[in-house]
């Protein structure tokens, strides 16, 4: 299996709150990974590492490739009191690639406008970003993720609060992208989405407790002692199968 982010005995964290442990998983290239894991295990921060904005404490992160990734971020921590349309918005994942202070070409404009038809928002291109419902902003965040036509795609809970057919347009244009040579990594806690990856990387205080198939890894057994049987601090959790 060809890597795209390799990590070893990565810890990370934030000042005085250790959060990784020791962490050590594969991200295969060309698929999509799911990281999952109850409230606080660590998804948002492991997302961090990837992308690089948050540092590792010990340990190593190699990436496969030396482009910049497209990191999509929780909808609840962008701030909504910027004066920007959708379109300048989604423009913005150009800017990643070109600079802030670049002119936008024509074919910038192009992918822009793609990006926004295929999340189904080209109607709102006009409207403020802060105008938008919950559902149609976390839309235009993942259009200005695609724009970035980045190698690594990683989305923090892209489906999150979105109804059922908003969730299944992300789902299939998250699987397009890996179709065209992406590499996607998403948190989620929809299981649903997490059994549609190709490999998943289950999360529990801060420590990978199981990585591989949706099949191998999300097993009753697994989700009813991750997710309703809290362990005593300081017991150990078997690890599966590493990726
Ligand atoms: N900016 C921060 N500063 C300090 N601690 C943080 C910060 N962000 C997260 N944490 C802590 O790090 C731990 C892991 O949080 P993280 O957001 O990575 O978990 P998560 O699995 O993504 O959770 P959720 O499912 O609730 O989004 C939690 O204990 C959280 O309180």
């Amino acid at each position: 299996m060809r890597w795209q982010v390799a990590l070893d005995e990565v810890s990370a964290g934030y000042a005085g709150r250790p959060v990784l442990r020791r962490l050590s998983a594969r991200v295969p290239a060309f698929a999509t990974t799911a990281l999952v894991g109850p409230n606080g295990s660590g998804k948002s921060t492991l997302l961090g590492v990837i992308a690089g904005v948050i540092p590792v404490a010990a340990g190593e992160v190699a990436h496969r490739t030396d482009g910049r990734p497209a990191f999509v971020v929780q909808r609840s921590r962008v701030a909504d009191v910027l004066p920007l349309t959708v379109r300048d918005a989604v423009a913005m994942g150009r800017w990643a690639r070109r600079g802030p202070w670049r002119r936008l070409s024509r074919a910038d404009r192009q992918v822009v406008e793609t990006s926004m038809e295929r999340l189904g928002i080209a109607d709102l291109a006009g409207r403020q970003l802060g105008e938008l419902s919950g559902g149609q902003r976390q839309r235009a965040l993942v259009a200005q993720g695609l724009a970035q036509d980045a190698e690594l795609l990683l989305l923090d809970e892209p489906t999150t609060g979105l109804d059922l057919a908003a969730r299944q347009l992300i789902t299939d244009v998250l699987a397009e992208a890996v179709a065209e040579g992406a590499t996607v990594v998403q948190a989620t806690h929809d299981l649903d989405a997490a059994r549609q990856a190709k490999c998943v990387l289950l999360l529990q205080e801060g420590r990978l407790v199981a990585a591989g198939t949706p099949e191998a890894v999300l097993t009753g057994d697994a989700v009813e002692r991750v997710w309703h049987s809290p362990r005593p601090a300081g017991t150990s959790v078997p690890a599966d199968r590493p990726v």
